[in-house]
Order: structure tokens, then sequence, then C-alpha cells
């Protein structure tokens, strides 16, 4: 590093940072928007003031509670279009402040816990391409962490310390961009010397293992040396299942001993899994990145910490350098971590799922990154190692000194002692009575940690970076099939409401520590789930009211009408301007608009209610693992951008039903117009949200009556979809007759 005074008195840029033109319009359009918001209001209370019978005041008084909601909703986002900004980074000046070799060590954990749900060879190139980051490999270690407990997972890893000697040469000879091999292999690479060979090294590799996979054990020809055979005794010495067994500390790699094919260092590699005991509470990935944090300290103790889930590997072998130009910066000592996007790899077409989630992953970040920071989304994440002991300015120490982030480690990773003291820190119950997972580390209580951790960090002080560059840093997979994309969503939900609803709610809590905008940005998404109430409202009610003849919304003559048409106009056309500008495609955007819609009625539903059968004690849950293996039939449905159902899953039901409702209410609507019972202008508005709900409900139409392939909607949720909307009908007809 250059001397201090040298820094201080010609300190290159290493970034900046601008805010986006945006903002005027955006502070303007909230001005207007909130006094169309009011007058609505006066509007509600006027009928409710006026209604006639107690029918007509409850059905106003459902409408203008739901419109409630949406206001606050509303509310909630507008802090994330106060200050968008955009920043900028600038490497090349990064050799004015400190030479390539010196650069910190970097640790990074890697997350996996199923190996059928998470095939291992994934997990590996994930590994694979951060081992081949351009930076000093001496300075990398990789951990692995195995909360599924495999030896298929620890054999994958074998294999790839041994491909590793090989891949990394090539790639920094080479300048590769792709360096997860998967994704060189599959592209259109170029014909570099010995690439065919590697290609062979590497099929042969990924043949090993996914044989392994599908047998389900390791075959003893494929172990070579006495330590793997060490290794894999711990699995065949009898008792060891999943959810109860020591823990596996396995060094693979240990840079000072081991060398690549032209022998250069290699980083470190360590597969964990950490013990686990039907009686101790493990906290799911939260707990592993606990563990993951105590065990690195005790063997590298890096400063900087990179997490990545096993579903999400590096597209930019430069990506530490540009994390570098934010965390090396002196003035940036109060920032805990620099955020990458999530970004996927794989999408459709038209993004039918929305699974870009472009919205959450890079519309609102860069809003909160204007205001303290943006939120940490698990994965793709740069941290200080401080800041997960206490905030910037009050230091926590760990109950044991060696775990504190300023120890120095001066042994050998395979020591003794070091192994010794990784195995105590990985115990299952090494956390009672300490701060890990409360006021330390990884933060329990929600089962969106990453959520969770971030917000607490910010809470304690901390500030964050979001960084997105042109070219993705990250590339995950996505879910390809709409029951897997609502379960993910549902667990989302709970984690949310675990937040929303506790001591530390970000609507009061962090409004108080963080001030009024960082907090309504965090009670955004801790509230994600009410949304459900709106949506299910506008989803049934104007429908039920419509078959049974009553009109609560204005006329078209009405000047009122004209405010609903200014209302859902102006949400609509912002939302798809801010998704259109931020790079996506308009039929992209009608796409993630019906996929909120979807999740409102199933995820957001059943992931309120979940949460509150589980609050009054009467049901549990777990961290539901999203499956990463694609089935070839599935996905030749999804490449088409045909919506898959096919399972009898429950999340489909009240999308099933008010599709079915939207449709009929629509067409009886629609008939007692033409045949003059009804008056066009009176039921215009619950016409158009009937419409608007079935170009909506498109798929589930088709998936119904036109399809006759596997991902169809199977009769049982057509029936009972079908029961639901007739039960409803039915209980509505009674209740407008009082
Ligand atoms: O007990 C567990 C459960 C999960 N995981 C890991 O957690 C990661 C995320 O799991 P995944 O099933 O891929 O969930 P997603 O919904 O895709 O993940 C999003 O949501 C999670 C919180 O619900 C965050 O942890 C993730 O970073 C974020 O990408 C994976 O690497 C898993 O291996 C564990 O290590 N232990
Ligand atoms: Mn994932």
């Amino acid at each position: 590093m250059r001397g201090p005074s040298e820094m201080s008195t010609k300190t290159p840029h290493l970034h900046t940072l601008k805010d986006l033109r945006c903002t005027a319009l955006n502070r303007i359009f909230a001005l207007i928007f909130t006094s169309a918001i009011f007058a609505l209001f006066y509007h509600h209370f006027l009928h409710l003031l006026h209604s006639s019978t107690t029918t007509t005041f409850f059905l106003h008084l459902t409408l203008l509670f739901s419109d409630v909601i949406l206001t606050f909703m509303w509310a909630t986002t507008q802090s994330f279009r106060m200050r968008p900004v955009r920043r900028h980074v600038y490497p090349e000046n990064l050799p004015q402040v400190m030479d390539h070799p010196d650069y910190p060590k970097l640790d990074v954990f890697i997350c996996t816990a199923d190996p059928y749900k998470e095939p291992p060879m994934g997990v590996v190139n994930t590994a694979l391409s951060v081992m081949a980051y351009e930076y000093p490999s001496d300075k990398i270690s990789v951990y692995v962490s195995d909360d599924g407990g495999s030896e298929l997972t620890l054999f994958a890893f074998m294999e790839a310390a041994k491909f590793a000697t090989h891949w990394l040469p090539f790639c920094k000879r080479n300048r590769i961009e792709d360096r997860c091999p998967e994704a060189y292999f599959s592209s259109n690479h170029s014909r570099s010397s010995g690439i065919d060979e590697l290609k062979m090294i590497y099929e042969s590799m990924k043949m090993k293992v996914e044989s392994a996979v599908e047998r389900g054990c390791i075959v003893n020809g494929h172990i070579k040396t006495d330590d793997e055979r060490e290794a894999f005794k711990k699995w065949t010495a009898g008792g060891f299942t999943r959810q109860d067994h020591p823990t596996v500390i396995q060094v693979l790699l240990e840079s000072a001993k081991h060398k690549d094919i032209t022998g250069q260092e290699m980083p470190n590699l360590i597969y964990l899994s950490r013990q686990k005991s039907k009686t101790s509470p493990h906290h799911f990935k939260a707990g592993a990145l606990n563990v993951l944090l105590r065990v690195s300290a005790t063997m590298t103790n890096a400063p900087l910490i990179l997490t990545l889930d096993c579903d999400m590997y590096s597209n930019d072998p430069k990506t530490p350098l540009d994390m570098l130009c934010f965390l090396l910066d002196p003035k940036m000592s109060k920032y805990a971590y620099v955020q990458f996007p999530q970004r996927f790899h794989g999408t459709n077409k038209n993004d039918i799922y929305g699974g870009e989630n472009k919205r959450l992953f890079q519309i609102n970040p860069i809003g909160m990154d204007g205001l303290a920071g943006t939120n940490y989304v698990g994965t793709g994440t740069f941290f200080r190692r401080r800041a997960f002991f206490g905030g910037p300015s009050s230091f926590l120490s760990a109950e044991n000194l060696e775990l504190n982030p300023n120890h120095v480690v001066d042994k050998s990773i395979r020591s003794d002692t070091i192994l010794k003291l990784a195995h105590n820190v990985a115990k299952c119950d090494y956390e009672s009575d300490t701060k890990w997972g409360s006021k330390m580390g990884f933060r329990y209580g929600s089962l969106v940690e990453d959520y969770y951790t971030g917000y607490q960090l910010h809470c304690e002080g901390w500030d964050s970076v979001f960084y997105h560059p042109n070219r993705a840093a990250f590339l995950g997979d996505i879910p390809i099939n709409l029951n897997d994309v609502l379960s993910q969503n549902k667990r989302w939900s709970v984690g949310l409401l675990e937040v929303a609803f506790s001591k530390y709610s970000p609507i009061t809590f962090g409004t108080k520590s963080r001030g009024i905008l960082m907090g309504l940005a965090y009670s955004h998404y801790a509230f994600w789930p009410i949304w459900s109430i709106p949506i299910s409202i506008y989803a049934f009610i104007p429908q039920l009211a419509l078959l049974n003849g009553v009109t609560p919304f204005p006329k078209v003559s009405d000047s009122w009408f004209y405010l609903y048409v200014f209302l859902f106009l102006g949400s609509y056309i912002q939302d798809s301007l801010d998704f259109v500008l931020s790079g996506g495609t308009i039929q992209r955007w009608l796409n993630d608009q019906r996929m909120w819609l979807i999740r409102g009625i199933s995820s957001y539903l059943f992931g309120s209610i979940d949460f509150f059968l589980k609050s009054f004690g009467i049901s549990s849950f777990g961290f539901n693992i999203t499956s990463k293996v694609v089935d070839d039939e599935q996905n030749k449905r999804y490449e088409q951008g045909i919506f898959e159902f096919g399972v009898a899953s429950p999340l489909f039901v009240p999308l099933t039903s008010t599709a079915i409702l939207n449709l009929t209410a629509f067409f009886v609507g629609l008939t007692r117009v033409i045949l003059g019972h009804g008056n066009m202008e009176e039921i215009f508005v619950q016409l158009f949200i009937c419409g608007f709900g079935m170009v909506n409900c498109w798929p589930v139409y088709e998936a119904i009556a036109l399809r006759t392939d596997k991902g169809r909607m199977p009769m049982k949720t057509t029936m009972v979809s079908t029961f639901v909307a007739l039960a409803l009908y039915s209980v509505a007809s009674l209740i407008f007759q009082i």
C-alpha cells in the first residue's frame, strides 16, 4: 500500500455516484398522485356516508380497506423513487492505490443443502468460476458448506480440485471470460490451444460425478488416496444421516502446498459439513453461514467475504476488482457490503414467470443505494468481515478471541491445532449462550435471513453499496415451473412477515434507526405479502357484485370515473417506464405484472396464512429448497413460453377460481347489456376489471381447456376451483340479498 499521505494528497478516482435524471419527475409525480389518492378517499367516505343498505356499506368498506393497503404499499415504494443513483468504478486506478499481490484476502462461502435438488456438478461449477477469479490465487479461499451432509458433494469436490489445476491456468492464459466451465463449454468458445483435451477432462469428471449421484454412492474404485478413504469413513462408519452427523471438514486444496499444472499456486478449497443433531436447531442457511464465518476465521480469517448460493456462478473474473474500488476506499469504512444484482441465465424470451424479478433485484436497489444502501439478497455479496461483529463504531467481540476479525492466523490450514479449533466451532451446540444469530453474524428468526441480516446491519449504522455492471457479475438459475416459483415466493412471504411482525419491524424500529425513507423501503418488503389483500379483493369482489347486479364503482359519465382511470394508468405507466428504462421489454413487463397478480392470490395469500397459523402455534414451517434440476420435457415447454401447472398444488386453486369467476362475470354482464337488462355505463369499470383479469388469466384457460400435455391443469384442481367459485357465488348471493 502507498503511504497514507501520498494517498490523501492524490487519491485517484476509484468510484463515482450519479443521481438519475428521473428524480425530479418522480418527486413531482408523487405529489400529484398523493392528491389523487386523497380524492379517492374522499370519494370512498362519501359512499360510506350515503350507503343505502348495510351490504353496500360493507362492500364500500371492503373496497376502502383494499385501497388503504394499496396506498400504504404505494407510499413505501416512493422511498425507492426519491433518489435513485448509478455508480461507476475505475478499476484501472487500483494499481495507484495498491499492488496486485497486496490485495486483501478473500474468503468465498458457497452454500448447498441437497445433492438431489442441487446437483453437485452445479455447485462445483459455481466454485470453479470463483476459484478462477482474476485475483491473486493465494488470497482466495473457497469454503463449501454442505447442509445436505452428502458424500456425493464431497466426492464431486475432490474431482473438482483435480480439474481446477487444469482449468485455472487455462482460463488465465487465454483470458477466458466465462470461467464457469459448464457455461464456457456450452457456449461458442474460441478454438484455443488445448481446449479439446480440457473438455475431455471436464466431461469425464462430469460423468463420474453424475453417475455417482445416480447410483447414490461412491464406488471403491473412485477412491484413490488414503486421505480420501479417511474422509469417506465418516459416512461408512454408520449412524451418519443428513439430520444427525458429526462435522466433516476436508481441506481439498491448500494454497501453500498445491500447485496447478503450470506450477502456480492454487486457492484454498475447503469442504465443510457442520455437525447436525435432531435436538439442536440449525437455522437453515443463516446457521450454515455462521459456521462458515467461524470455520473460515480459524483457517484464513480474510477481511473480505463473498457469499454465494450454489446456483449462482461468477460470470466475470474481474468482479473482485470492481468490489475493491469501493471497499479499499478509506472513505467507505462505514460500508458493510457491496451487493451485485441477482441476474439469471436461461430465462425464456418473454420471461413468463417474471423470474428476473427486475424490480426486486435491479430497480429498487438503485433507489435504496441513494439512501443508506441496498438490502442484502443472499448471494453475489462482498462483505467486510468486521460487519458481522457489531456496528461500525461499536465493536462486539466474539466469545472466542480467535474468531475476531483482527486475529491473525499463522498456521497451515491443515495443522492439527487449526483443524481441532475448526471442528469445535462447527459443533451444533457451539452457539448456545453466545451472540451468534442475534447480535453477531447472520441473523436468525426469519426464513429470509438475507433480508433480515442486511436490515439489521443497516439498523446498526452500516451502509451498503449496490453495483450493477453491464456484464452480469453473477448468473443464477431460475425456477422454470409455476409451482416452484410460487412456493419460493411463499417461503419469502413467511420470512418477510416474520420480520414485519417482530419487535424489529421496519415500520417502527427501522424508521427510528435509519430514518423514514430507509424504514419505508424495508417496510415495503416486510409487508409485501399484504398485497394479497387488495389483489384478492379485486380478484373476487367486483366480479361477485357484478353477478349480483351490484355496481360499487362510478359510472363512465361520472367525473369520479376519471379519478379511477388516472390512478390505474398513472401507476401502471410509471411502473412500466421504470421497467423499460432499466432495460426491459414491454412483453416482459406484461408478464411481470401478471406474475405480481398471480403471486398476490397464491404465494402471498398462502404465505400469510401459514405465518398466522404458525403465530398461533398451529403449524410450523421450514426452508423449502428450490429445485435446480431441470426436467427436459418441462424445459421444452418453458422454452416455448407455455405455463407449467401439472401438479395439483393448492397454490393454483384461488388463481383458477378467480379465472372462472372473471370469465363468468364478464359474459353474464355483457349478455345483460346486450339483452337490455344492464347499463354499460354503470358496469363498465367492473367489466373492465373482469376483462383485465381474463387477459391475465389466459394461461389458466389454456391449461384447463386447450392443452393435453403433462403441464396442463390437473382435473382435480379445476374441480376444486370450480367448487370454490360456486361456493363464493352462493355466499355472495345470500349476502347481497340482505
Ligand atoms: O438449510 C439450508 C437451506 C438452504 N441453504 C442454501 O441456501 C441457498 C438458497 O436456497 P434456494 O433454495 O436457492 O432459495 P432461493 O429462494 O432461490 O434463494 C433466495 O432466497 C433465500 C432466502 O429465502 C436466500 O438465502 C437466497 O440467497 C436467495 O437467492 C442455497 O444455496 C441453499 O443450498 C442452506 O445452505 N441450508
Ligand atoms: Mn436460489
